[in-house]
């Protein structure tokens, strides 16, 4: 607890952290004088279910969210081992979920999206009416232009992708090949729109629309939508323009192109919606894939036995390929897979995964009842700790999807690919729609790194893995030793 306090407050300015605190003491003594202000419309009592984080029937939900920000993957281990498979709720704080178990994902995953819908999870969980992001609610079209647009396009903007990466890459790190200490996730990504929703689901949402303005962050973001709006509101009213007088017309390989071209209705052509639409999903992007990337060279320092042989798969590569790497051979990268597997099954970037709003009442074929307005979502160590599924579940073994018994099926379901054993995209129809671009630049980004440069723990001591409501992150201020390596193979993409 006291840990997560800590993270808090090092996530946090020490504004902010003031701010929040403050804000905590006014929640608790509000609360304690009116509990029933702070139940949420969304709580739901499905007869014959125990609910997990609740001490008492009559609880204030804010004690409940007061645990879950800070105690969230004890609540679901204990949770998990007493439900033994079965369904339960879980008071979340903010709202009750019902929690299914992953056995039921084939018979969810037929459901349409009048039943189940992700998007509206996905606005309500990232607090979208206070962060931009809300506009998801409205519409899917982002999903639609990065599964049928830029996901085909990979290939054709591949070596452009190796290129920026190496650029950024090369301007971010230290040129030095003596050990220099760094903030490597800030290096890569600084997100204020995590900032606010980390921050702000510590409060009640009736509290939001006024202390949200006390975060600093808040104020960065509001800035970085209005820089962000500058910038895509002339290029989308440009390329309208262009569309209506040349339609057939070659679009350039880039996110507001595509969408201007895939846009069919006047919502999907709206300069102002597609501006959330290109920031929302550029701000998920940039922290999932850092966020996942800085994890994995945490586990690979852990492990130098892994890392070597990682090491040693990429200079084998690039000996075959004579320096020239395609997707082809970063597709070929068995051993690097293997570990990027194992980190995102041992540290998903959220500890709830196929999370979804429930639109119509609709009864399972184990006669379950969903309600119209619950919620319902997994919890992933169901899964992913499941001893029947992966031995010694609990261990970090960044090779063992390489090893004999499990080579065909690791070879048949690459990293971005969707596998229900790992959870890391989700499942379904709603599953991440960003999984093939994740693999593709998740990889360059390692290949590169770990080619580079050497990494380390600062006085050898490992970092921890942070975790926030039900977010495990890689905090910004974590910092690690860093040098250039003085025989990196140069590895070039084509
Ligand atoms: C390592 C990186 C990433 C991880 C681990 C990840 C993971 C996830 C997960 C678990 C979900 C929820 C799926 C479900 O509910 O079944 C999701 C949704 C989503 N992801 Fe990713 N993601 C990553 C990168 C990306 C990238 C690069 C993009 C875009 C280029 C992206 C765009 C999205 C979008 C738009 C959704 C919401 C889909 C919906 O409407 O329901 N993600 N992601």
């Amino acid at each position: 607890m006291l840990a997560n306090i800590q993270a808090l407050a090092q996530l946090c300015s020490s504004q902010q952290f003031l701010g929040t605190v403050f804000t905590a003491i006014l929640v608790v003594l509000l609360g304690a004088i009116f509990p029933r202000v702070f139940r949420d419309k969304n709580s739901c009592d499905s007869n014959g279910l125990f609910t997990a984080n609740k001490r008492f029937s009559w609880e204030p939900s804010y004690f409940a969210r007061f645990r879950w920000i800070t105690n969230a993957q004890k609540i679901l281990q204990d949770a998990d081992s007493k439900a033994q498979g079965k369904p339960y709720l879980l008071a979340r704080g903010d709202t009750d979920l019902l929690v299914l178990p992953p056995a039921l994902i084939p018979e969810l995953n037929r459901l349409g999206a009048d039943v189940l819908n992700s998007r509206e999870y996905h606005a309500h969980s990232m607090l979208g009416a206070l962060t931009g992001m809300g506009v998801v609610r409205k519409t899917s079209f982002h999903v639609r232009v990065l599964l049928s647009y830029i996901s085909p396009a990979l290939p054709a903007i591949f070596a452009l992708t190796g290129e920026r990466v190496s650029a950024a890459v090369a301007q971010e790190f230290p040129r030095a090949y003596e050990w220099t200490v760094m903030k490597p996730q800030k290096a890569v990504v600084r997100c204020v729109i995590f900032q606010v929703t980390f921050a702000m689901r510590c409060v009640p949402a009736c509290l939001h629309p006024l202390l949200v303005w006390l975060l600093p962050a808040r104020w960065g973001l509001v800035r970085g939508w209005r820089k962000l709006t500058s910038y895509v509101v002339p290029r989308v009213l440009q390329l309208k323009e262009e569309f209506s007088r040349t339609p057939d017309r070659k679009v350039s390989p880039d996110v507001i192109s595509w969408m201007v071209e895939a846009g069919r209705t006047e919502m999907e052509r709206d300069p102002e919606v597609l501006t959330r639409l290109v920031g929302s999903v550029a701000a998920g992007s940039t922290y999932s894939i850092a966020n996942f990337c800085c994890r994995t060279i945490m586990d690979l320092i852990s492990h130098p036995d892994v890392l070597a042989a990682v090491r040693a798969e990429i200079r084998e590569k690039h000996a075959q390929v004579r320096g020239r790497w395609d997707m082809a051979t970063l597709a070929s990268m068995e051993k690097l897979e293997s570990a990027m597997k194992e980190t995102a099954r041992l540290a998903p970037g959220s500890l709830l995964v196929y999370s979804r709003v429930v639109k119509k009442d609709h009864v399972l074929s184990n006669g379950l009842e969903l309600k119209k307005g619950q919620f319902v979502t997994m919890s992933g160590a169901m899964r992913t700790l499941d001893p029947d599924i992966f031995e010694e579940p609990r261990e970090y073994r960044g090779l063992r999807f390489c090893a004999e018994d499990r080579i065909e099926e690791h070879r048949a379901r690459p990293f971005g690919s969707l596998d229900t054993d790992i959870l890391a995209f989700g499942a379904g129809r709603w599953a991440c729609p960003g999984r093939l671009i994740s693999g593709i630049a998740a990889k360059i980004l390692l290949v590169k790194l770990l080619d580079e440069y050497d990494f380390g723990f600062v006085g050898n001591k490992p970092l921890e893995r942070h975790c926030m409501h039900e977010f495990l992150f890689f905090h910004p201020e974590n910092k690690m030793l860093v040098r250039r390596r003085e025989d990196s193979c140069g590895v070039v993409f084509v």
